[in-house]
């Protein structure tokens, strides 16, 4: 068997990662490397990171890229949310869309797959819309608080992602959407997993 190492320095990430995957790759290894991005588009930055993992790991390995994207800003903070959020926290997040009626924004995940050093990329792409609202909930995994998803349905729905319990937010989020699709690929490729 080759077993596949999920490379991230995000703790958070690797436990939903693992609840979601634990049926088809329940072998995944971590490491815990925060590997240097790339600017760019989210498909690029995920591409770029995969190939850079393969290559310190030397072997098959998936990484993701996570981007909080605001449609009133075309998309922006988008894979930047990260240093958004360090730097202004979740009222200057707010304070971002003062001037704007529409708060809509949709959280994205693209993972990566990458075989090994000498390997090109797959992209999974996973998205969930909904809007930025004032922080509610616990403060535990970056934007959370501020994060309110639609429902099933694509109506406003009711709580943030840090109000939900984990298993609702997995069953619904950006990363699950992905990792959906990351799924079917390891089950069409068995030699990751027995
Ligand atoms: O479901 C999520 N719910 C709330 N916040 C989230 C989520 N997923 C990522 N995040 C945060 C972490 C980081 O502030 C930014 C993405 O940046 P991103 O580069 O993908 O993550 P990271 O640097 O923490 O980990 P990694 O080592 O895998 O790159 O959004
Ligand atoms: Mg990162």
């Amino acid at each position: 068997m080759v077993v596949v190492t999920f490379v991230t320095g995000n703790k958070n990430k690797l436990a939903e990662v693992q609840a979601i995957l634990a049926d088809v790759l329940p072998n995944l290894k971590s490491e815990e490397l925060d590997l240097p991005e790339y600017q760019g588009e989210p498909e690029e930055i995920s591409k770029e990171k995969a190939k850079l993992a393969a290559q310190r790991i030397n072997g098959p390995v998936l990484i993701e890229d996570t981007s909080l994207c605001f449609n009133a800003l075309h998309g922006l903070p988008g894979p930047y949310i990260k240093w958004f959020l360090d730097k202004l926290g979740y009222d200057g997040l707010n304070k971002l869309l003062i001037g704007f009626d529409d708060k809509t924004a949709y959280a994205q995940c693209v993972f990566a797959f990458c075989a090994g050093p000498t390997s090109e990329p797959i992209i999974f792409d996973g998205r969930c819309s909904g809007r930025i609202v004032e922080a509610r909930g616990p403060n535990k995994f970056g934007w959370d608080p501020i994060f309110q998803p639609d429902n099933e349905q694509g109506q406003q729905g009711r709580q943030t992602f840090a109000e939900m319990d984990k298993t609702e937010k997995n069953r619904i989020s950006h990363r699950s959407r992905s990792l959906q699709l990351v799924k079917n690929y390891f089950l069409q490729h068995p030699e990751y997993r027995t």
